[in-house]
């Protein structure tokens, strides 16, 4: 089984200018729409349109949190969240105006009855099972959350995924995690430079799997993606042509179709394939990617 963990979960508030973002200014929308989210939120969403069962675990509280459960029912996801007794659910805002703008929440307090009560779901996972952690944590939480969580299973046999930034990532790769995520910022944030070509992108993903990380998938919006895999081989990838509509989650998408291939495959060529076919994807749709348009794309890889 496949299962996610999102500690920060959010309702996307998509809203669309139909002219350039003025700051200090009242801007009027041409549009707006709600989508259920967050990263692991995402990844569980594509993994259904592929085919593939997951359950979707996390933190959710209040209105907010009760509103997003009820939708991903309704959507078809298996959900067992973990309710906070305070705070709210975030709304992240994505404001579209040619240029893509967010403002992230906080997002509610995490207490440590709460993670007991994670890792207590935690225990229960079975080996070959896929963990994937992703996205940001509550302030409230120490960078070493994630960290705390793969220390408790290792040597359960789980394949662990993490997307996530700076320290949390950084954390975890001593557990030696399946696959990391980061996109080619993110890689420059963590080895402390700028990253311009696939040269470098390359040796700083080296360095990561220095540490542990067993596969290195690099990101790059429109650039495509690069993969340094546990063979030390390199895969480089572009992606298929299309307007972007929408990007945000697309890196989640892009960690759904590279699990589901290479469970369906066992080729990282394959793997990467899909995983672009559907980061593209949802980058062309308004939501996150549906089965016809990953299959679509995957055609034109
Ligand atoms: N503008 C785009 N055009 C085509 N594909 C895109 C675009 N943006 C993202 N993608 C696809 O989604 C993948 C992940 O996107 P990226 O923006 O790098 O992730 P993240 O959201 O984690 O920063 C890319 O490698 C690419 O396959
Ligand atoms: O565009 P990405 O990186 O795939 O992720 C998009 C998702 O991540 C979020 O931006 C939240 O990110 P964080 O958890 O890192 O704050 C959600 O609002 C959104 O659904």
């Amino acid at each position: 089984m496949i299962y996610t963990v999102t500690f920060n979960p959010a309702i996307d508030y998509v809203v669309r200018l139909d002219r350039p973002l003025e700051v200090g200014e009242v801007n009027r929308a041409a549009g707006e729409d709600c989508v259920l989210g967050g990263k692991g939120i995402n990844v569980s969403g594509v993994l259904r349109e592929l085919g593939c069962e997951s359950v979707a675990l996390g933190f959710v509280a209040g209105e907010t949190g009760a509103w997003l459960e009820r939708g991903l029912a309704a959507q078809g996801l298996r959900t067992d969240f973990i309710h906070l007794a305070e705070g709210m659910t975030r709304i992240n805002v994505k404001i579209k105006a040619g240029t893509e703008t967010e403002l992230n929440g906080a997002g509610p307090s995490i207490p440590e009855s709460a993670m007991q009560q994670l890792e207590a779901q935690l225990d229960t996972l079975q080996p070959d099972d896929i963990l994937i952690l992703a996205g940001s944590i509550p302030k409230s939480l120490s960078q070493s959350t994630y960290e705390r969580l793969l220390a408790g299973l290792e040597g359960h046999g789980v394949r662990a995924v993490v997307d996530a930034t700076q320290d949390l990532l950084v954390n975890v790769l001593p557990y030696h995690p399946f696959l990391i995520k980061p996109n080619d910022h993110e890689l420059g944030e963590i080895v402390g430079r700028e990253l311009k070509t696939d040269e470098e992108i390359t040796a700083a993903a080296r360095a990561l799997q220095e540490k542990g990380a067993r596969n290195v998938l690099v990101s790059m919006a429109g650039n495509g993606a690069l993969l340094v895999d546990e063979h030390g081989e390199v895969h480089r990838i572009g992606c298929p042509k299309g307007k972007v509509v929408n990007s945000v989650g697309a890196g989640d998408s892009m960690v759904a179709g590279f699990v589901a291939g290479y469970l369906q495959s066992g080729s990282y060529e394959q793997a990467l394939r899909l995983g672009t076919a559907c980061g593209s994807a949802t980058a062309f749709s308004l939501g996150l990617a549906t089965k016809e348009k990953i299959e679509e794309l995957f055609g034109q890889i």
